[in-house]
């Protein structure tokens, strides 16, 4: 029988875990981050770091968009694994270093000492992942951990999220699906942000626009077990392929 969690339920776990002294917050976001990296490889083996890569070759690309909460902190892990595996990483931050918890800015810290970390708004604006067509490739990655089941309040119109998701709706080639970023494969860490883990509703707020949609991700990879919003209403078509993965809770 498989277990479907809500948030708090997940978090119960995970609460239980570290005050068990089983394992530290830290330890869960690396593992996380590890997972949603082993996951990519699995599903998409042709970008499999064990392949010779010719020397000469472009390197691949990721860009990582990482939020103010913990799920932006796996976003910095995966950032990092990537980065130390050779790809060209970006990551941008939604939000201000400072108030990142614990776990999450030793993970921006930790990223810090490899590559910048942009400000989220250029990336609506102007930023190098607007998805520069000329640089974009099918075997790019854009990484949405900019929330995860701790969204708790409804998404509002000044987010730059809204901002990236019409953006990228804007440059879709001709006939893409909507949603889809142009150029690339979209990984959603925990769930496509934007979605509540509870209900699979986006939280929107009444000023979000009534188009913007999360991303429609090509895969994305969760820990644990399957939550409520993964299976039900908006979940599903937001998800692409959904992945479970444990971290040893
Ligand atoms: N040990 C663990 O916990 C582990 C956690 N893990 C990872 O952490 C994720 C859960 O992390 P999380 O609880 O920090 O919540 P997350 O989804 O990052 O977002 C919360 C942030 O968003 C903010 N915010 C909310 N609504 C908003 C809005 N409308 N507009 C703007 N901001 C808004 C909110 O702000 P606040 O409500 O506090 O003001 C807060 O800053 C989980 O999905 C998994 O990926 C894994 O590493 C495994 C171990
Ligand atoms: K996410």
């Amino acid at each position: 029988m498989v277990e479907i969690l809500s948030a708090a339920g997940m978090r119960a776990r995970e609460a239980a875990a570290i005050a068990g002294g089983a394992v530290t917050g830290l330890a869960l976001m690396e593992r996380a981050g590890a997972e949603v990296v082993a996951a990519i490889f699995e599903v998409w083996p042709e970008l499999g770091p064990d392949l010779a890569r010719d020397p000469a070759a472009e390197p691949r690309r990721a860009a990582v968009l990482c939020g103010p909460g913990n799920n932006g902190g796996d976003g910095f892990v995966v950032a990092r694994l990537l980065h130390d595996l050779g790809w060209r990483v970006e990551v941008f931050l939604l939000g201000d270093p400072a108030r990142l918890p614990p776990d999450a800015r030793r993970n921006h810290d930790l990223w810090a000492a490899r590559g910048p970390v942009r400000p989220y708004l250029d990336a609506g604006a102007a930023g190098a992942f607007a998805l520069d067509p000329a640089l974009w490739r099918e075997d790019s990655l854009l990484v949405d951990a900019l929330f995860g089941i701790g969204l708790t309040r409804p998404l509002r119109a000044g987010l730059a999220a809204a901002r990236l998701s019409r953006d990228t709706e804007f440059r879709l080639p001709q006939g893409a699906p909507r949603g889809q970023v142009a150029g690339c494969r979209v990984v959603a860490v925990d769930i496509p942000s934007g979605l509540c883990a509870d209900t699979g509703r986006v939280l929107r707020a009444p000023d979000l626009p009534t188009d913007w949609a999360p991303f429609t991700a090509d895969l994305t990879v969760t820990f644990h077990a399957p939550k409520i919003g993964h299976l039900t209403a908006e979940g599903p078509a937001h998800c692409g392929r959904l992945v479970v993965r444990p971290i040893g809770l």
